[in-house]
């Protein structure tokens, strides 16, 4: 493994000091060498966990996964391509669909240039066996150009303490480590819903001015739903009121929306196309960059101004709200650079995966009457009137409420796959995968199967609702992973989970929805998300 890496990134340093590029082979090579310097120190890292050799021996090879063929020079990048390659990023869901009709459960995207294989898998007894033996340190093959961001470029604001994205080994072990229990408790996110609760009332106040004379929702609503998402992660992180869905709201909150769209809607582009960005500074990288520096900058604004509040506090001992998560953590003597890392972290992924899950139930909803019409029926009978306070009992009480959410994000998973990088030689699918393959699990494709969810079409919440019974709507605990699994889990689950659940609930609470357009399609956007503007009638109950 060493010896191909050593190869490959030799041969591309040389190739561009021949042909006299505008950077130095040094900085090529810490741009590919980030993340294999990190595979290969992981790779030590859990060698005591070797597969049994006759298992190995016994599997088929590597070179017969099926899969698309490369082709000389270009390998399978470009498919990529504008105009003649036949994947494109925004319908990788079609894509892979595909595939998996074509090559079946295993399949090799094999010949990607700058980046090692994928194996695109489409079997859930698999992807448990997969989790099930995951070691100390998983990693999630995911953001080179983050990493290198934050290892390289970046290195002076994030040091040895980098996060969580885009992080691997011992680096995120520690780091993990520290933020762990603050923020998976679900103890501890109870403690948010009156902060989350202000943030939804807002909301539905926001909602009641940007409907048209039909009631339909403007089409930048998608928009209005980041404000919200935004305004409750910043009072859940650092207890601040950014004021995001006022009429004068502050133009940063948007830049800060704006930018964290620019970073996602770049980062499958960076990733997948012929990766320019690893020789020199393309249009796309630069854009990148310059998101990502307007990220760290607002967010470090407003967690410094936060960590000044903290120290005020804690002089005059003025302690009338609910510490923030920044302060948990501080108390907990992380540190402040670790508070101030991760409340980046958040941020940076913690506003447009919520939002567009929100946007995608409130359309399920307007599509489906029936289940709405059930769904006021618990909201209304469990909600206290608007205007008091939700507690922990309510957010528990609601049930048909959270499986509408679970069957959203199962047939449409915001994040429509997710995967793990091998870490060392393993039998995935009765096949040899090599150390250093990146094994994708196609959530999306998995999800919408009827062999692990009957009648996978339609939109049944109820099959949610029959708890552990397996044989009835949900065949296979690891079909639906909208949050992925283990340790490396979705570290704001339970965040997102209670603001979706309050936001919801106030929405219904205070709205009949109907949507009287063509159906949308869905699309990756940077998220898997409904395909043109979302005119929801929400019309006041
Ligand atoms: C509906 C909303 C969300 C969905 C569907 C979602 C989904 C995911 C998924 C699939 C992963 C990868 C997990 C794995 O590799 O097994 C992930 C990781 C992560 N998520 Fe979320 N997420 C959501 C909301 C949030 C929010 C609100 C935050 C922050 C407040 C957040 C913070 C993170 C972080 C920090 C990680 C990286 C964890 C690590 O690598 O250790 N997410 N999320």
């Amino acid at each position: 493994m060493l010896d191909l890496y050593r190869t490959t990134l030799g041969e591309t340093a040389m190739a561009h000091l021949r042909h006299g590029g505008i950077f130095g082979a040094s900085k090529i090579l810490c741009r590919f060498s980030t993340e294999a310097t990190q595979i290969l120190t992981r790779s030590l890292e859990n060698f005591a966990d070797v597969t049994p050799d006759f298992e190995w021996n016994d599997a088929k090879p590597y070179t017969e996964i099926p899969g698309p063929k490369p082709v000389p020079f270009l390998g399978n990048t470009w498919r990529f391509l504008p105009y003649i390659g036949d994947f494109k990023i925004e319908e990788v869901d079609k894509v892979s669909k595909r595939l998996h009709k074509k090559y079946g459960n295993v399949v090799k995207i094999g010949g990607l240039l700058g980046r090692p294989d994928m194996v695109f898998l489409y079997d859930a007894d698999e992807i448990e066996r997969v989790f099930r033996s995951e070691e100390k340190m998983p990693h999630r093959p995911s953001m080179p150009s983050l990493n290198y961001y934050k290892h390289v470029l970046r290195k002076d604001f994030f040091g040895e303490d980098a996060g969580v994205i885009a992080v691997h080994g011992e680096s995120w072990y520690n780091f993990r480590s520290k933020v762990q229990q603050v923020m998976l408790q679900p103890r501890t996110a109870k403690l948010y819903i009156g902060a989350v609760q202000e943030a939804s009332e807002a909301f539905v106040q926001r909602v009641k001015k940007v409907r048209n004379y039909k009631d339909e929702t403007p089409d930048h609503f998608l928009n209005e739903i980041h404000k919200w998402s935004l305004e409750s992660i910043a009072r859940v992180a650092l207890d601040v009121r950014l004021g995001c869905l006022d009429d004068d709201a502050p133009l940063e909150t948007q830049e800060l929306i704006d930018a964290v769209n620019v970073f996602f809607k770049n980062v499958g582009v960076l990733e997948l196309k012929v990766p320019f960005w690893k020789l020199f500074n393309t249009p796309t990288w630069l854009k990148y960059v310059k998101a990502l520096d307007t990220i760290v900058e607002i967010t470090s604004k407003h967690t410094n101004a936060a960590l000044a509040r903290t120290k005020t506090k804690e002089i005059t001992g003025d302690a009338k709200s609910e510490p923030s998560l920044l302060e948990r953590l501080l108390a907990m003597d992380t540190g402040v650079k670790i508070a101030t890392i991760l409340a980046l972290d958040l941020f940076l992924v913690g506003i447009d995966t919520t939002s567009n899950a929100v946007a995608s139930v409130i359309y399920q909803l307007a599509l489906h009457p029936e289940k709405q019409r059930k769904l006021y029926e618990e909201v209304s009978t469990v909600l206290p009137p608007p205007g008091k306070p939700i507690e922990a009992k309510h957010v528990e009480e609601m049930k048909y409420l959270k499986a509408c959410i679970k069957e959203t994000l199962r047939m449409y998973p915001v994040v429509i796959g997710n995967g793990r990088c091998m870490t060392k030689d393993t039998v995935i699918g009765g096949y040899q995968i090599p150390e250093g393959v990146q094994i994708v699990f196609q959530h999306y494709v998995i999800s919408n199967q009827d062999k692990y969810f009957p009648g996978s079409e339609e939109f049944l919440p109820e099959r949610w609702m029959t708890g552990r019974d397996f044989n009835h709507g949900v065949k296979h605990a690891f079909a639906s992973l909208p949050f992925g699994y283990g340790r490396r889990m979705c570290l704001g689950r339970r965040f997102a989970e209670l603001e979706m659940i309050i936001v919801l609930a106030k929405v219904i609470q205070s709205f009949k929805l109907e949507y009287h357009y063509d159906k949308l399609d869905y699309h990756i956007d940077p998220m898997y998300t409904p395909n043109g503007p979302l005119r929801i009638k929400m019309i006041d109950r």
